[in-house]
């Protein structure tokens, strides 16, 4: 196949389609089923049906402590006229579980039953095979137990071993060889100098696949070398069922991924009419998917989402699990490119009666998007986005109680603040803290973004119900000396302001006397503000929950 220098850029359907279809006719087929003891198969997928060797019950068993009897001695009884039989010819004692010896079917409790000498008395008509558990009566010899595509759980795991089955087919686990590439990267834990990119792609994408069902080996970091690339690529491909290779996927002079397939073996194609994850590469090599995903972490996350897991699905044959999904309020407008199907995080809220979702940032490289959001939303190719207002379908990043639960705050940086949501998180209150300065708090307040809101200054605007939480000291924050008359930069989430100074970056920052301390800057103080906190009028109760102001 020649290189390829540009990238395609059809819909993602079409794209994952020709795709598989490719792969079948090069050979790639369901790996064969793996055959497991059922202790060791727990969170596996059933590969074929499973039925039952044995019967639970397999033998009639006694369901109550009492006596067995034949029903029809006991007709008639009742507590003025007993039926009085003989122990041993006409009653016989059996505990729970006891096999319910032959001619006789029902038990009574012995509750109700005056043992007088060698002989008991029976208060009461007993119903044919009362209190017995019949053969089979759980699970018949025979029973399909478990359907092909079953996840075993301890449940299903305990049924097959109760009806004598020790051994079950799953699903093959596909082994994945994760490659994560770039000269600048450098583990975890190093001492970082600019330009080092600390690896994380490889265990973010690691961990997906494993949720899939499937085994990923993380492969040490691979410098921007072409040969040592496609030498690996190759012997991982004999390897390895499928291969995953992390960045070197845009236009960039060292993004040597595409070519190094295209030599291989196929490449199939090289972009897609997403966003993010535009510039992933699908390829084959000898008989094996190899695919590249792009750098930025939400966008090698999406893809992965996107790509390797209907990958995952063709060699284990069988679908996996897809997200549940949500309807919520937008509320604000998502406006997104014409011919691009557009993946946009948001966070989800409990507001009044309904679910709302707030947009988030985004950019592919932010990590802390992927954390914060609570789902996805997916603006289709054919549109220009979503009207603040509509009511959209969210794919869910995680359960819909748990989104429910939680408080979600925003405003003005304040530490004793974040202390107290710490202390409430410790305690199991969902909490969130997402600052973006007072007025912009005032704002997500208003539209219903966040549940709460600090507001630092004189008198909140009264259309929230409000408390003073206490008073801080303001200032000019800067590293050694004083800087001159310059004004400083002013940072809407005082932390990153802070952090700026740190960095070099601006001379002085806009913060309180605590976040220069935090960061052991020196601090000039201006003056003095007040903190509040302002709430939803239906989460008023939340200004109890903080100790009254100064
Ligand atoms: N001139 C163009 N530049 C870019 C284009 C383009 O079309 N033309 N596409 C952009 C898009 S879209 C994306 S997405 C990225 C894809 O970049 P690459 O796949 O080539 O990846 P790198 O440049 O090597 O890395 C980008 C960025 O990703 C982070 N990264 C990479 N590997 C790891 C890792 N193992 N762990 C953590 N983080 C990682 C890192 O921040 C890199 O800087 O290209 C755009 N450019
Ligand atoms: O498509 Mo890139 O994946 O924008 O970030």
């Amino acid at each position: 196949m020649g290189k390829k220098v540009y990238l395609d850029n059809l819909p993602r359907q079409e794209t994952l389609a020709n795709y598989l279809s490719q792969l079948e006719q090069a050979g790639v087929r369901p790996l064969l089923p793996e055959r497991l003891a059922v202790e060791q198969a727990l969170g596996r997928t059933v590969a074929r049906a499973i039925r039952a060797q044995l019967a639970n019950p397999h033998y009639p068993a006694s369901a109550m402590d009492g006596y067995a009897v034949r029903a029809e001695t006991t007709f008639g009884a009742s507590e003025t006229k007993p039926a009085r039989l003989l122990v041993g010819s006409e009653a016989v004692y059996v505990d729970t579980g006891d096999v319910i010896p032959a001619g006789y079917d029902a038990v009574v409790m012995i509750e109700q039953a005056t043992p007088r000498g060698e002989y008991v008395e029976i208060n009461g008509a007993a119903a044919p095979w009362q209190h017995i558990r019949l053969v089979g009566e759980d699970i018949a010899a025979g029973e399909v137990l478990a359907w092909p595509g079953d996840r075993i759980t301890p449940y299903l795991a305990a049924a097959l071993l109760a009806a004598n089955v020790t051994e079950v087919e799953v699903r093959a686990r596909p082994r994945v060889a994760v490659f994560p590439t770039g000269t600048e990267l450098v583990e975890p834990g190093s001492k970082v100098k600019p330009g080092d990119i600390l690896e994380f792609n490889s265990r973010l994408l690691a961990g997906l696949i494993e949720e899939w069902d499937a085994v990923a080996e993380r492969q040490p970091a691979l410098p921007d070398d072409y040969e040592l690339l496609k030498a690996r690529v190759a012997e991982a491909a004999a390897n390895y069922d499928l291969v995953v290779i992390n960045a070197g996927s845009s236009a960039g002079s060292e993004d040597f991924t595409a070519r190094v397939i295209a030599e291989l073996g196929t490449l199939v194609s090289h972009g897609v009419a997403i966003k993010p994850g535009k510039p992933v590469i699908l390829g084959e090599v000898q008989g094996k998917p190899v695919i590249g995903l792009p750098g930025y972490p939400v966008s090698a996350a999406l893809t992965c989402e996107l790509f390797v897991k209907p990958v995952l699905e063709l060699l284990r044959g069988g679908q996996l699990p897809g997200r549940a999904t949500a309807r919520a309020r937008l509320v604000r407008k998502v406006v997104s490119p014409l011919g691009q199907e557009e993946f946009v995080r948001v966070k989800l809220l409990a507001q009044e009666a309904e679910l709302v979702a707030v947009p988030l940032g985004r950019g592919a490289g932010a990590i802390s998007s992927l954390v914060q959001a609570d789902g996805l939303l997916v603006v289709p190719r054919l549109s220009e986005g979503f009207e603040a207002g509509t009511e959209v379908e969210v794919q869910l990043f995680r359960p819909l109680a748990e989104i429910q639960e939680q408080w979600w705050f925003g405003g003005t940086y304040w530490q004793p603040f974040e202390e107290k949501l710490l202390e409430l998180a410790q305690q199991g209150q969902k909490v969130g803290y997402y600052p973006t300065g007072s007025q912009a708090g005032f704002l997500a307040l208003s539209r219903g973004e966040v549940h709460g809101t600090l507001w630092a200054g004189e008198q909140p605007p009264a259309a929230f119900p409000a408390r003073l939480l206490g008073k801080r000291l303001m200032g000019w924050a800067y590293r050694e000396s004083e800087p001159g008359p310059e004004p400083g930069r002013e940072e809407s989430h005082l932390l990153k302001g802070a952090a700026a100074v740190m960095a070099g970056l601006w001379p002085r920052a806009w913060c309180s006397q605590e976040v220069a301390e935090l960061y052991q800057l020196q601090f000039k103080p201006v003056q003095e503000e007040q903190v509040w906190l302002l709430v939803r009028p239906e989460k008023a109760f939340l200004l109890d929950r903080w100790e009254g102001g100064t």
